[in-house]
């Protein structure tokens, strides 16, 4: 593994992403960054009613990771600099590919490809596997206005949409480490033990 990994934390939604590379930035002293949330102006809308939003939704995400991304690139990759996101650009593709239809699905696609094919890619993605009672038990102790009523069908589906996306990324990127985690079983919150054991895998792995 080259010196300064770029690691990224993935899974559905809820998994403890933020967590995750929160307890790890701290943990191997790297630098984090965050996806935007509550900044994002459609994503109540969004929940409401899908099919009128996702489209505005979706743009607004990539471009946002697009443009993070950029900055990440100059401030540390292109510098040799080690650094943790919580997301993979990629997951743009998995939630566009299921909320967007039709002709502004393939305009989406497009855009994606044009905006992200020559970027970087994580060296490290950290998949925190979890099942929709564990999503559903997480987003309600989160509790986030907008989650409230979250449809299930829509996160089970999320849930296989990641299994498929994570089987595909080793193979479009095979020089990529994937680690996954359970995220049912493993509480890297309340039990130390069980997060050391996950922040001594990725010391190992960038060593
Ligand atoms: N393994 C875990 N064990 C116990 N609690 C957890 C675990 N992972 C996350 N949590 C809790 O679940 C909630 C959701 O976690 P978090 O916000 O990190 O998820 P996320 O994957 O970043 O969510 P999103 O997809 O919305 O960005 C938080 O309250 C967090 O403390
Ligand atoms: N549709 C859609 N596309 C995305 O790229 C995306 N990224 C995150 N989210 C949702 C999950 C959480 O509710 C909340 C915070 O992660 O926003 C997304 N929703």
């Amino acid at each position: 593994m080259k010196q300064a990994p770029f690691i990224a934390v993935e899974g559905p939604i809820g998994a403890g992403k933020t967590t995750l590379s929160s307890l790890l930035a701290e943990e191997l002293n790297l630098p984090i960054i965050k996806e935007i949330v509550e900044e994002n102006p459609f994503i109540d809308r969004f929940y409401q009613n899908m099919d009128d939003w996702s489209f505005q939704l979706e743009m607004f995400f990539l471009c946002n990771r697009y443009k993070q991304l950029e900055d990440t690139i100059g401030q540390y990759i292109a510098k040799g600099k080690p650094v943790i996101s919580d997301y993979h650009i990629y997951k743009n593709l998995i939630f566009s590919e299921r909320t967007l239809k039709g002709i502004n699905r393939d305009k989406y696609r497009q855009i994606y490809h044009i905006l992200t094919d020559d970027l970087p890619r994580p060296d490290i993605i950290i998949y925190i596997k979890a099942d929709l009672d564990t999503l559903l038990s997480r987003i309600a102790k989160r509790s986030r206005s907008f989650e409230e009523g979250i449809d299930k069908g829509y996160l089970q589906q999320l849930i296989e949409d990641y299994d498929v996306a994570m089987a595909s990324l080793a193979v479009q990127e095979p020089s990529t480490v994937i680690v996954t985690i359970d995220g049912n079983t493993i509480d890297f919150v309340e039990n130390r033990l069980q997060f050391e054991e996950i922040s001594a895998k990725v010391k190992e792995l960038i060593q």
